[in-house]
C-alpha cells in the first residue's frame, strides 16, 4: 500500500538517531581507482545537515580498498585477500582523511571506529564496540565505522559493509538504517537487464517472493543487492526500518518524497541476545540432531541434550556458536555449546542423568541452553 510507504519514509526522516551505510561504489570515481571528492562532500553535506538539526548519524564508510587502487598503481580491485589488506591500510587513511577534511568544514569532528566480525560477535567485544559508539555520539562526533580489513582473515571478515551496517544499527539502537548505492532503488530484476520494476515497498518477506536480487553491478562494491537486502532483513529483525536508495536521491527521501526503497521492520522481534547470535555470530562446527530432538527445539523450544544428538563436526570450543542441523543437514538453529568438540563424542545418546552418575554432575548440564538457542 504507497500510504505505508510514505509513513514508512515519514519515520525513517524523522529518526533522531540514523545508521547510514555508503557503498564503494559511491564513493569511487567511474575508474574505480580514485576517491570521487565531490561524491564524498555531497554525502557529508547531507549528514551535517541532520546533524545541525540535532540528530546523530553514524557512517559506515566501505571504499577503502578502492580508494587504495589508484594509489598502489593497480588497474583494477585486487581479488587476494593480502593485497586486498594492503589497498585497504592505504585507502582507509585517505578516506578518512577526506572525510575529517569534508567535516571540519561543517564545524564537525569525525572519530574513526574500524571494527573486526569478532567485535560484534563476542559478547564482551559487543559490549565494548556499543560503549564507545555511545560516548562517541554523546560528546557530538560523527562516527565513521569500517571494517578493520587489515586485520580480518578470509574465515572471519564480513566482505561487505551491508551487514555490518545492520548490525551497527542493532548496536546503537538506531531509528533507521540507510543504505546508499549506486541505484536509486531496489527494482524487481537486476536493473543491468533492462525492463525491471522500481519496488518501492518491502512490507514482509514474501514481498521479495516476485524479486530477483543479483549481485554487484560494479567494478568495486561486493556485495551487490543480495547483501543489501539481507542487511534489511537484520535491521527489521530489531524493529528497525531501512531505506536503499542513491546519495542523489537520499535528501528528497528523507524529506519524505517517494524515492528509493523502505522496508518495514518485522511486526514481531527477537530479545537482543538471540538476535546478536542468529545474525553477527559465525558457527564454528555443527550439531546434527535425531528427528526428537528437532522438535523438541523447534517446537518445544526446549535446551538441547547430548540424547538427540547424532553426529558432531568442527573443532570448535566451549562457548564457541555452532549450527544445530536436522538429520539431512538444514541448519534449524544456532546456538553457544557449554562443550568443546573433543568432550562432546563419548557423550552423545546418553541421558544427563547416566552422564552425571558416570562422569560426575559437571555433566548434567544441556549441551546448549535454550536461552542461547535461537531457531532459525
Ligand atoms: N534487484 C535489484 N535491484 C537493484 N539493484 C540490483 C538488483 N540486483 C542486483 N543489483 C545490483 O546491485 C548493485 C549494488 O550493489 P553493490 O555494487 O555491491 O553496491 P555498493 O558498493 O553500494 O555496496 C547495483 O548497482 C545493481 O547493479
Ligand atoms: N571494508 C571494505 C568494504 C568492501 C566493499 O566493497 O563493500 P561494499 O561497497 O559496501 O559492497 C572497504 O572499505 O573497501
Amino acid at each position: 500500500m504507497p500510504d505505508t510507504a510514505a509513513r514508512l519514509r515519514r519515520t525513517v526522516g524523522a529518526g533522531q538517531r540514523l545508521v547510514v551505510k555508503v557503498g564503494s561504489s559511491s564513493l569511487t570515481s567511474a575508474d574505480g581507482g580514485h576517491l570521487d571528492h565531490g561524491a564524498l562532500s555531497a554525502l557529508v553535506d547531507v549528514l551535517a545537515t541532520r546533524r545541525a538539526q540535532g540528530r546523530q548519524v553514524v557512517l559506515v564508510s566501505s571504499g577503502a580498498i578502492a580508494a587504495g587502487i589508484g594509489p598502489l598503481g593497480l588497474s583494477r580491485r585486487p581479488t587476494d585477500l593480502a593485497t586486498q589488506q594492503a589497498a585497504a591500510s592505504v585507502g582507509q587513511g585517505a578516506l578518512v582523511a577526506a572525510y575529517q577534511a569534508a567535516f571540519s568544514a561543517h564545524g564537525l569532528t569525525v572519530g574513526q571506529v574500524l571494527l573486526t566480525a569478532d567485535d560484534v560477535t563476542r559478547r564482551a567485544h559487543y559490549t565494548n564496540a556499543r560503549r564507545t559508539l555511545e560516548r562517541l555520539l554523546e560528546l557530538g562526533i560523527v562516527p565513521i565505522v569500517n571494517e578493520n580489513d587489515t586485520v580480518a582473515t578470509q574465515e572471519i571478515r564480513f566482505g561487505d559493509n551491508d551487514r555490518l551496517a545492520a548490525l551497527v544499527a542493532d548496536l546503537v539502537g538506531a531509528d533507521a538504517l540507510v543504505l546508499l548505492t549506486d541505484v536509486d532503488s531496489l527494482y524487481d530484476g537486476p536493473p543491468s537487464q533492462g525492463g525491471s520494476r522500481r519496488v518501492p515497498l518491502v512490507e514482509t518477506v514474501a514481498d521479495l517472493d516476485a524479486v530477483r536480487i543479483g549481485g554487484t553491478g560494479s567494478s568495486v562494491g561486493s556485495g551487490g543487492m543480495v547483501t543489501k537486502v539481507e542487511a534489511a532483513g537484520i535491521a527489521g529483525g530489531a524493529g528497525i526500518p531501512t531505506l536503499l536508495t542513491r546519495l542523489a536521491d537520499v535528501s528528497g527521501a528523507l524529506a519524505g518524497e517517494d524515492r528509493g526503497t523502505v522496508f518495514a521492520p518485522a511486526a514481531a522481534t527477537r530479545a537482543s541476545r538471540k538476535r546478536w547470535l542468529a545474525h553477527a555470530t559465525t558457527a564454528r562446527g555443527r550439531l546434527v540432531l535425531d528427528a526428537g530432538a528437532v522438535a523438541a527445539v523447534t517446537d518445544r523450544r526446549k535446551s538441547l541434550l547430548p540424547a538427540g544428538i547424532t553426529g558432531v563436526e568442527g573443532g570448535f570450543a566451549a562457548g564457541d556458536p555452532v549450527d544445530v542441523c536436522a538429520p539431512d543437514g538444514t541448519v534449524i538453529a544456532r546456538g553457544l555449546v557449554n562443550y568443546a568438540a573433543s568432550e562432546l563424542p563419548r557423550l552423545l545418546g546418553k541421558s544427563t542423568r547416566d552422564l552425571a552418575r558416570d562422569l560426575g554432575p559437571a555433566y548434567e548440564r544441556e549441551v546448549i541452553h535454550r536461552d542461547d538457542l535461537v531457531v532459525l
